[in-house]
């Protein structure tokens, strides 16, 4: 069943891993089978017999019987992933002899041609090889979707400042090349001082719609978008969660990989400037948050041959570490392109593309994977609605407006959910007044879908990121603490109990207290089981659902085990450690700024509970506070809150320390940390 013929791909240092393209395929798109019909195992209905479908030559002259199989087989198998598919054209069973000769090719494509338009789909061809007994092919079959309906996959665009990646946006979605002096990104940037400084500071999206066809449909209009009409032509919407990469606004940049539940990343490189800055945090967080990334190089332009080398070589050392353990493929032509889309989810694969945002190389290859990407949350239709808020507005006219991600189940107007949880951990209902879809209006949106809603009889002061709306099915829980596996990526010195750091989980943004841990400290890269407990106010979490806790250059990530909804608030607070620290090290000011060498020693923790306490913080927070004046007024603000007493903050047990373990004896040093 399997076919390992060695693929047409190239590498720079390494080979591809074999790759099936055949029967049987165990693709990373759910979607892939051929004319044997068969199945990933997973998604094959048991009562259905596929058996007399599996001949490499079923379409060249399929009886009535066959044919209805197969198009049952496709309708199943675009179900499943959204609206579209890709079928294999003569493959044999066992995938040794692939290949239909000139004839039968042609028959074949043509029943492909009536079964596609017998379900309402467009086809189109990806790919075609030579096999042993002859022509094989690749088809992508994607159904018609009315005009309020499109597929929406989300990729977040990360880097280092100056790699490129608002210029790439702008040349994708509005179709014209850079001058290489920041002309591209102009009409993307959302703030006076991005304009100014050519800097991101906040999370942005950007959108860029295929046809059934897979056909750009974006066409500005006098310098302007129109969403609407692009997602009314489009089969299909890549949603681009444009990251900042200066480590300035890092924080943002994690609530984009987090809160905004991105099916891929695609990291950005300059050829001239290679792994630099943030590049391998981001590498790092994506790793961390299991989001398939896929690389750009940008600026082969102007990078000579010898440095782009180098830094190819030095990205590649980097893919395949330890840490890494990715599969580099630099994806050199269409056949490249089509083969890393569909395997690239779950397989290792890391797809490498170097291109130019001046001359436009390699930039059609980027838009063919982009167009072939398929949704990582589709499936979860049919179990009860929950929506994660990442942003909260209030529009004129309209009311309190929240957009966010549907994660499950589907949600339709007037649908009454339950909105929280608030400061004390309570879900209220909420009734749907008006949907959203990329500016859109629409009925219903899925899950996997972004989507804004209107919200009837509701303040906008009640609401914060982070915040969920699920169907009152789920009865939901708010929860003060949790348990969690978490490993340490990095850390100066030892992380023990009442260790505070913020923790990222989905769009929940709050600084959380270590109540305990499975190890009396930890070190850069231990693993320990932990209980956490928010200091700030209950949230709603789920078991499995990947979180980051960082502070400063300390970063931990890892799952959340148990939520723990029967903790209850408390009036008393342990005094966290790192707070004696700072009095200790004479460093109470602390700072938010990327420059400040001693952010470990309590820093992460006051711009944490600053974020906590500004509503969860935002997106666009850090955009706020670019100037170092207001920076500094912030940091003195957190000061004077720190220092009053607080309520509802921490366990009992994490003062009286019953099931606390005992403080380990600290080095100066340590004590500084914890
Ligand atoms: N020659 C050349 N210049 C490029 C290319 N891509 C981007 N640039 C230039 O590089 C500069 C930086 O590009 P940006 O798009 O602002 O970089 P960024 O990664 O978005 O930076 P931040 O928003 O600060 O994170 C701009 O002046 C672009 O014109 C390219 O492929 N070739």
């Amino acid at each position: 069943m399997m076919n390992n013929t060695p693929t047409a791909m190239t590498t720079a240092t390494a080979t591809v891993p074999p790759t099936n393209t055949g029967v049987g395929i165990k693709s990373a798109r759910s979607d892939i089978f051929d004319v044997d019909g068969t199945p990933t195992q997973a998604t094959q209905p048991p009562s259905i017999d596929y058996s007399s479908i599996c001949a490499k030559d079923v379409l060249v002259q399929p009886t009535a019987e066959q044919l209805q199989l197969l198009q049952r087989r496709l309708l199943d198998r675009i179900a499943i992933n959204c609206g579209e598919a890709i079928y294999e054209i003569g493959v044999g069973q066992d995938g040794s002899d692939s290949g239909l000769n000139a004839e039968q090719f042609e028959a074949s494509i043509a029943t492909l041609q009536k079964l596609a338009s017998s379900i309402e789909a467009d086809m189109v061809k990806l790919r075609e090889r030579r096999a042993e007994k002859g022509t094989t092919a690749q088809f992508l079959i994607r159904k018609h979707i009315d005009t309020t309906d499109f597929m929406e996959i989300r990729v977040a665009v990360v880097g280092n400042v100056d790699a490129g990646k608002s210029t790439l946006l702008g040349v994708l979605t509005y179709g014209e090349l850079d001058n290489g002096r920041g002309h591209a990104r102009q009409r993307l940037f959302r703030h006076k001082h991005e304009v100014e400084s050519g800097r991101t500071s906040s999370v942005g999206n950007d959108i860029l719609g295929f046809d059934g066809i897979g056909n750009v449909v974006n066409k500005p209009d006098h310098g302007h978008l129109d969403w609407v009409k692009i997602c009314e032509k489009s089969s299909k919407v890549i949603t681009f969660i444009d990251l900042a990469g200066h480590e300035r606004y890092l924080k943002t940049t994690v609530f984009g990989m987090t809160g905004h539940a991105p099916d891929f990343g695609m990291l950005m490189i300059g050829a001239n400037a290679g792994i630099v800055g943030m590049t391998k945090e981001h590498l790092g967080l994506a790793l961390a948050l299991a989001v398939p990334v896929f690389v750009v190089v940008t600026k082969i332009d102007m990078c000579p041959p010898n440095v782009l080398q180098d830094n190819m070589k030095l990205l590649f050392k980097m893919l395949k570490s330890q840490g890494c353990r990715k599969v580099p493929v630099v994806v050199r032509n269409r056949d490249d392109v089509v083969l890393s889309a569909t395997n690239f989810v779950s397989e290792r694969l890391c797809p490498i593309f170097q291109v130019s945002n001046v001359s436009g190389d390699n930039l059609d290859l980027l838009k063919i994977f982009l167009n072939l990407l398929s949704t990582r949350m589709a499936g979860s239709e049919h179990l009860p609605a929950e929506f994660q808020i990442d942003d909260v507005y209030s529009v004129p006219g309209v009311g309190t407006v929240v957009s966010g991600t549907c994660l499950q189940g589907s949600i339709k107007l007037n649908d009454v959910l339950m909105l929280g949880p608030n400061a004390v951990g309570s879900f209220v209902p909420i009734t749907i007044k008006s949907i959203h879809r990329k500016r859109m209006n629409v009925e219903r949106v899925r899950c996997g879908q972004t989507a804004s809603f209107a919200l009837k009889k509701i303040k906008r002061a009640y609401l914060r990121k982070g915040m969920v709306m699920v169907s009152p099915e789920i009865k939901p829980q708010a929860c003060w603490e949790f348990e969690g596996e978490i490993l340490v990526l990095h850390h100066p010195t030892t992380i023990s109990a009442r260790y505070q750091a913020m923790v990222h989980c989905g769009s929940i943004r709050q600084t959380a207290s270590i109540l305990h841990m499975s190890r009396d400290c930890l070190r850069t890269g231990d693993k320990a089981l932990v209980k956490f407990r928010f200091i700030k106010q209950p949230e709603y979490i789920r078991a499995g659902q990947r979180l980051v806790f960082r502070e400063g250059r300390t970063k931990a990530v890892g799952n959340i085990l148990r939520p723990m909804p029967n903790a209850t608030a408390s009036p008393y607070r342990p005094k966290p450690a790192k707070m004696q620290s700072r009095a200790h090290n004479g460093n109470a000011a602390g700072s938010n700024g990327p420059n400040n060498q001693h952010r470990h020693n309590g820093q992460g923790s006051s711009g944490g509970a600053a974020g906590g306490s500004k509503d969860g913080g935002g997106g666009g927070e850090e955009c706020k506070q670019n100037g170092e004046r207001r920076e500094g007024s912030r940091r003195g603000g957190k000061r004077k809150r720190n220092n009053k007493p607080q309520m509802n903050s921490a366990a009992p047990d994490a003062v009286n320390g019953s099931n606390v373990p005992p403080a380990p004896e600290s080095t100066p040093q340590s004590n500084l940390q914890i």
